[in-house]
């Protein structure tokens, strides 16, 4: 990423990539952060990703072994793709619906929501990294949707019409699934089964970003979203019918493949802290597409502001000695690495 030049914040707040795309123009520098030698070097299997059943995980005679499943999966993986988790694919084909309605609309409805460039929330692009950063192929919307009061309703959209119902619903279900997600993983891990709702706390967060990969002619240049790590508690997405989220796994890059009815459900940052390291939040990233444009939804789980977080004590022995501190807040150490293209884990490591 040497010699990029600085990224004029002008030019991050006045174009979007998908007008960068509709005036066919090829990614300027701040977007390429890769030779054709990089892409090449793609090795990818998709297989191999673990599938959980939610109904078998509450089964009183096949839990079990789905339970060691999951285990296996989140200490090799980080990450499984969910099926029976309680949201209908009715209601998931009308959040992948909408939040495609919301971005083909004209530029200037969107931009009636658009975000400052340092904000979070709104239409837009991330806010601008730290100097010599390559920038994503992709806009997005994000929305802080739990606690409502944190909810800022003059960003929603209100076109298409359905936009705020829907995603008031998928909330509602989100919050159930984060529920039955937090309850497998400490039931998986011998422990308690409340134990990670209380350490994210009543209030933890839900926090949405709807993201937008347009097509790019020149895939091999760019990326859709840079390789990381997530600094939330753990993350669920929603993907629509085309490939591109890669994780990171044995030195490797796994392409994701698209299930309709699933979710994939990916640990942050912060669950390899409450799991003492057992299960690890993988790295990942999303590539770009020359024929297809893509969608995804990802919702963000992360413990309640202000609340300690920290290695589950059932999880600390004399074989696996405390790997990390207490933390509060972490997200937002995270996103100050985030922007200087790092990892942030290490600061809460003992
Ligand atoms: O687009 C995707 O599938 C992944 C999105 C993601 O990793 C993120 O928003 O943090
Ligand atoms: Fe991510």
């Amino acid at each position: 990423m040497e010699g990029i030049s600085v990224v004029p914040v002008e030019a991050l707040l006045s174009k979007r990539v998908q007008e960068m795309v509709q005036n066919g123009e090829e990614p300027p520098p701040p977007y390429v952060c890769r030779d054709d030698e990089s892409a090449q070097n793609v090795p990818s299997a998709s297989s191999l990703l673990p599938i959980i059943d939610f109904k078998l995980l509450f089964s009183p005679t096949k839990q079990k072994e789905e339970l060691q499943k999951l285990r296996s999966a989140l200490s090799c993986w980080g990450c499984f793709q969910a099926i029976n988790h309680g949201t209908s694919s009715t209601l998931l084909d009308k959040v992948r619906q909408v939040a495609r309605e919301f971005f083909e609309q004209p530029m200037e409805q969107k931009k009636i929501i658009s975000k400052g460039v340092e904000e979070f929330e709104g239409y837009g692009a991330d806010p601008a990294p730290e100097e010599g950063q390559s920038l994503d192929w992709s806009d997005r919307l994000c929305l802080d949707v739990y606690p409502e009061d944190r909810r800022k309703p003059s960003l929603w959209p209100e076109n298409p019409s359905s936009f705020r119902d829907v995603l008031e619903e998928y909330t509602v279900k989100m919050r159930e699934a984060t529920n039955l997600i937090s309850r497998a993983i400490a039931k998986s891990l011998d422990l308690e089964e409340k134990c990670f709702m209380s350490q994210f706390g009543e209030q933890a967060l839900l926090q949405i970003r709807f993201n937008y990969y347009s097509c790019c002619t020149r895939p091999d240049l760019v990326l859709g979203l840079k390789p990381h790590a997530d600094g939330s508690g753990y993350t669920i997405i929603l993907q629509d019918d085309v490939e591109g989220l890669q994780v990171h796994h044995d030195g490797k890059w796994f392409t994701v493949p698209t299930i309709s009815h699933a979710l994939l459900v990916l640990m942050g940052d912060q669950m390899e802290i409450m799991t003492n390291g057992i299960f690890k939040s993988p790295v990942h990233r999303v590539l770009a597409n020359s024929e297809r444009e893509r969608i995804s939804v990802a919702m963000f789980y992360t413990p309640e502001p202000n609340k300690e977080i920290g290695p589950e004590q059932g999880l600390v022995n004399e074989e696996q000695p405390k790997l990390f501190m207490k933390v509060k807040d972490y997200a937002d150490t995270h996103w100050k690495y985030y922007q200087r293209g790092m990892r942030a884990i290490h600061v809460a490591r003992v």
